[in-house]
């Protein structure tokens, strides 16, 4: 199967080609590039110096970073090839895309490059897995790994079903809602019960408040902690978030529940407050990468009624939904895949060079910022047939494009941080979607295409309008 109609010619061009139609694209098109070398390489090496654009003083190309996610990355490498510069908001970013390039950084042979997050979205998540480097790293996620066993697994999504069922059915019916503010509020309820094993009214939203307060902060210009800003809120976010965590401990533990903190405070060899940010990291990480794909697979779902029909025929015949039944759900399976391809929740992973190294004998000095661009890669045409179409029959074991190199499709990351969460992500993005197909039908008008933006994670700047009806 797939796309069919006028909307295979146009569909999705914002996402791999950076827009023309609004006024600010012809802005943003006449910005001066001001292409320019990164560092020197040292005398006397083969290198190359990194090439780049540093686009206007400070603000650099900023914007067009937020407004075109992937597309304007794919410019970029299109522009400079695999390894690039760009400057956004003050900060000199190396872009790192094609596979052969993310594969050389992210496997990380000669341990020149560490974790860049703490960099970029702030101390919020110190302590979780993926501000961590090795040694410590591996140590931590072995015992981690505990909490994401099948069984382990199969009480997180008990406990997620009830809340998405219970959730759906009061999803309104006949009249245009956000779908970002519901998919949003959704998941957050999931994170507290499933995750941290509380109502999600009263101190459950507070913790996902909290968390969003961090999220946030990534995308302060001003880093003072100077009260009223978006740095001093998060500060006191993850204050009181561990605090909190700290204090919920010993009653996780006790009540040996199905919850992620119970089940990760019953894990040996960690220390109150290891159990605690780890816990931490998992309600973020967790938390709007789920929504973003969820988002992501109802809206293409809704621009292909097709789809929508084989994966509602498809649930109709599931049972039970424990982790394997969800796993039988093979048509949703390609239609979660083909939308975290097209809009990944995480389309770049951070790191920082911490020696002076290269990539693809481009010089990278030490210290400097990496943006490795997965999400480039799954939109280059060289790796994929016709890159902008919604077509998840790509997937199948006939074509299986996404084998033609191990990094055409890594939504999931790659190497020593690839997502510990992966299996947990698509049960929850699954099982939600599933619900949803069970209940309602929907649609979007062929004339309307999701304007994503990728200030944090991405979401579609108008909250993604949605009328569902009832089946
Ligand atoms: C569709 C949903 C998800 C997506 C697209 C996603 C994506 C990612 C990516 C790309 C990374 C690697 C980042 C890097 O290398 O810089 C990552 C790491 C991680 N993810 Fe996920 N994730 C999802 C869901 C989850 C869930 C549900 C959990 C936990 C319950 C989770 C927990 C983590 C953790 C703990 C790490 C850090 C692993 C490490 O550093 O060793 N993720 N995720």
């Amino acid at each position: 199967m797939t796309a069919h109609g006028d909307q295979t010619r146009t569909e999705n061009r914002g996402l791999v080609e950076m827009g023309s139609g609004h006024w600010l694209d012809a802005l943003l098109g006449r910005t001066p590039r001001r292409p320019a070398a990164l560092a020197a390489p040292p005398a006397g090496s083969a290198l190359e110096p990194v090439p780049g654009d540093r686009g206007l003083p400070f603000i650099g190309m900023g914007v067009h970073t937020v407004r075109y996610g992937p597309a304007f990355l794919l410019a970029l490498m299109r522009r400079h090839g695999p390894v690039s510069w760009w400057r956004a908001f003050g900060r000199k970013v190396v872009a790192v895309s094609g596979p052969e390039a993310v594969q050389v950084v992210l496997a990380n042979r000669d341990k020149a490059f560490a974790s860049g997050w703490p960099a970029v979205i702030g101390p919020w998540f110190d302590g979780g897995l993926l501000a961590m480097n090795a040694p410590g790293h591996l140590a931590d996620r072995r015992l981690v790994q505990a909490a994401y066993g099948e069984e382990a697994l199969d009480g997180y999504l008990r406990t997620m079903a009830e809340d998405v069922e219970e959730r759906l059915d009061r999803w309104p019916v006949g009249r245009r809602f956000r779908l970002v503010d519901a998919a949003r509020e959704l998941s957050g309820q999931i994170t507290t019960r499933a995750f941290l094993g509380v109502p999600h009214e009263g101190v459950g939203r507070k913790v996902v408040d909290a968390a969003e307060e961090c999220i946030r902060a990534e995308t302060a210009l001003a880093r003072v902690r100077v009260p009223g800003t978006l740095w001093h809120r998060a500060h006191r976010a993850r204050t009181w978030l561990v605090r909190y965590l700290h204090q919920a401990l010993p009653d996780a533990r006790a009540r040996a529940g199905e919850d992620f903190l119970s089940v990760l405070s019953r894990v040996d060899g960690f220390t109150d407050r290891q159990v605690a940010l780890h816990a931490l990291f998992t309600v973020i990480a967790s938390h709007d990468t789920t929504t973003a794909a969820t988002l992501a697979s109802v809206y293409f779902l809704g621009k292909h009624p097709a789809w929508q029909e084989r994966a509602r025929a498809e649930s109709a015949g599931v049972a039970p939904r424990d982790a394997a039944g969800v796993d039988r759900l093979t048509t949703l399976d390609l239609v979660v895949r083909e939308s975290i391809r097209l809009v990944s929740p995480s389309p770049v992973l951070m790191r920082v060079a911490v020696k002076d190294t290269d990539v693809l004998g481009h010089h990278i000095p030490a210290g400097q910022l990496v943006s490795v661009c997965t999400g480039v890669n799954q939109l280059m045409p060289e790796l994929w047939s016709r890159p902008d179409r919604f077509d998840p029959g790509r997937f199948d074991e006939d074509r299986a494009e996404d084998r033609g190199h191990r990094l055409a499709w890594a939504p999931f990351g790659w190497g020593a941080h690839k997502c510990i969460g992966m299996r947990l992500g698509m049960l929850k993005v699954k099982a939600t979607v599933d619900a949803l197909l069970r209940r309602y039908e929907w649609s979007y008008p062929e004339s309307y295409e999701a304007p994503w933006r990728f200030t944090s994670l991405p979401a579609p700047a108008d909250g993604l309008p949605t009328v569902l009806r009832r089946i």
